[in-house]
């Protein structure tokens, strides 16, 4: 057969589309005219739709310009493998390896050169095998003994994620969400730990600091060790150890002072019983002189002659006697009083150690804002956890911690962040029922329990909480200064304990934050 030349097969197409009736389209052309050519009838190449999805991909990292610059040059050679291997690259698969017997030829774009996240020629694109997955389960577990034990969800998404790593046909798509997740709770726990270095080695100064000038008295180290050991107990939070050293500062404060009287009392002491020494040894010698006269006088009358010689000296004897008489009454008086200094410095010294360990152990509200300290809210809590067993009915604990206080601090100092906190305490105080009660869980952060209240109105509660601080204000210095908090609400469980409960209004308040501040949520 003579192949046909081209105006004729062109010529043949047009009488095609008339005769088949077909609208004269590129595409029914170029179908005809294979047809009649006898050639094979791919479908065009989409060069513009091509370049339109080209132009769409995001090119933020060197590897991504190399990919979309090697698709843009597949497009315009009108090469199929070419674009597969650029989109694949770019997506962060592997173009898949040659048959060893039948190699396929990959014109524009070799795989050692497709490599996204790799600038090294030498290393291939990480194919998305289970290896790989396998390698980044090793690598997290790796990492997990430096993030600690003690957010129990955390290590549950550790779990679940190298769980699903570690399937022998892990989804990609699943796997690369969990991992975006797992990825921003772990820069949490992260920053966390790394706060809670620098907390430990600022409260391990503070104690060796303090160390030096507690040794008067060994019991005057109770306080500081006691706070020291319950947070020396896992798992240790950024919360407990702030509030530690809260703890700390006003224990080694009241410490100081109480040692600062103490000292002076036993100065005192010292001082008094140094007089009492003088003054038996000054009655010693005027007893001793009265001996020496009573004996010289004795001989003066042995010796004596005549009644007239005895005479002066029966009045030295006299003399000397009421001398020392006098003598003696002046030393019992002066001890009498010295005896009853004592006794009073004595009371002194125990009112301060008595006092020292209130302060250190058996203090229950906190001095700055008047609530109740840590110590105060365990007792609180149990007894009201207590009631709700005996009862029946709802409690809520709401957890609530004031908002940028840190920035509050710098910018108007210390003393109006302490304003802050009893302005706080004072406008909970009058906004919440008698029953309700409110303590002070760590620096910035306060407890309130709610008895005989369900969840909703534990969240209206904290919510006209908030409200109330809108409206008012305290002054530092001509400023007016307002104050928003972030809070968590949770319900007391059947069988859960008052400190599971906060820990759980803790969380709430802790999304509170993230998503925000200023805001209250129900857990
Ligand atoms: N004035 C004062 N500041 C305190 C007291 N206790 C803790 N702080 C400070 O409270 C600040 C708490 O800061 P952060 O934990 O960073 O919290 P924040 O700045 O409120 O940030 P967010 O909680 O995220 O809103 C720290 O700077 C503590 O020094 C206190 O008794 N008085």
């Amino acid at each position: 057969m003579i192949a046909k030349k081209p105006f004729e097969i062109a010529r043949e197409t047009l009488k095609q589309l008339t005769v088949q009736k077909l609208a004269p389209t590129p595409l029914n052309y170029q179908r005809i005219y294979n047809e009649i050519a006898e050639l094979p009838n791919e479908p065009a190449f989409p060069t513009e739709r091509l370049r339109d999805i080209a132009l769409a991909l995001p090119t933020k990292t060197p590897g991504q310009q190399k990919q979309r610059g090697l698709l843009e040059s597949s497009i315009n050679q009108l090469n199929w493998e070419g674009v597969k291997n650029a989109l694949m690259a770019y997506g962060g698969f592997s173009p898949p390896a040659p048959a060893p017997s039948a190699p396929v030829h990959v014109p524009v774009v070799e795989p050692a050169k497709v490599a996204v996240f790799s600038e090294s020629p030498a290393l291939s694109a990480p194919a998305l095998t289970s290896e790989f997955f396998g390698q980044i389960a090793r690598m997290i577990e790796y990492v997990q003994p430096a993030l600690g034990r003690d957010d129990e969800r955390f290590v549950e998404q550790t779990q679940t994620l190298l769980q699903i790593l570690r399937q022998p046909d892990t989804d990609a798509v699943t796997a690369k969400q969990m991992l975006a997740s797992y990825s921003n709770r772990l820069s949490f726990a992260a920053e966390d730990q790394a706060e809670i270095k620098i907390m430990l080695l600022k409260l391990l100064h503070l104690i060796i600091e303090n160390i030096s000038h507690l040794s008067i008295d060994d019991g005057w180290l109770k306080g500081q060790s006691d706070a020291l050991m319950s947070v020396c107990v896992p798992p240790i939070t950024l919360r407990r150890l702030d509030d530690v050293e809260q703890r700390l500062k006003d224990v080694i404060l009241k410490q100081t002072e109480a040692k600062t009287h103490a000292v002076k009392a036993q100065e005192d002491m010292r001082q008094m019983l140094a007089a009492f020494i003088e003054r038996l040894a000054s009655m010693t010698e005027s007893t001793s002189g009265f001996h020496a006269q009573m004996e010289s006088s004795a001989k003066l009358i042995e010796q004596a002659k005549s009644i007239a010689e005895i005479a002066p000296v029966l009045k030295e004897v006299v003399g000397a006697t009421r001398h020392m008489a006098q003598d003696s009454q002046t030393a019992r008086d002066a001890l009498q009083g010295m005896k009853k200094k004592v006794e009073a410095t004595e009371a002194e010294l125990s009112k301060l150690h008595q006092e020292l360990d209130r302060v250190s152990a058996q203090a229950r509200h906190d001095p700055l804002t008047g609530a109740l300290n840590r110590h105060g809210l365990d007792e609180a809590i149990n007894r009201e956890v207590s009631t709700v067993r005996r009862n029946d009915s709802p409690l809520c604990v709401a957890l609530l911690d004031i908002d940028n206080f840190k920035k509050l601090n710098d910018t108007l100092g210390h003393a109006t962040g302490d304003v802050a906190l009893a302005h706080l305490a004072s406008v909970a105080r009058e906004v919440m029922r008698p029953q309700d009660t409110l303590a002070r869980y760590g620096g910035e952060e306060f407890v309130i329990l709610l008895p005989d209240t369900p969840m909703d109105k534990g969240i209206e509660a904290m919510t006209r909480l908030q409200r109330e601080l809108t409206k008012r204000f305290f002054l530092s210095g001509n400023e007016k200064v307002l104050i928003t908090f972030s809070a968590g609400v949770a319900q007391l469980l059947t069988n859960e304990t008052g400190i599971q409960a906060i820990k759980r209004a803790d969380q709430a308040m802790y999304l509170a934050k993230r998503a925000g501040k200023n805001r209250v949520l129900g857990t």
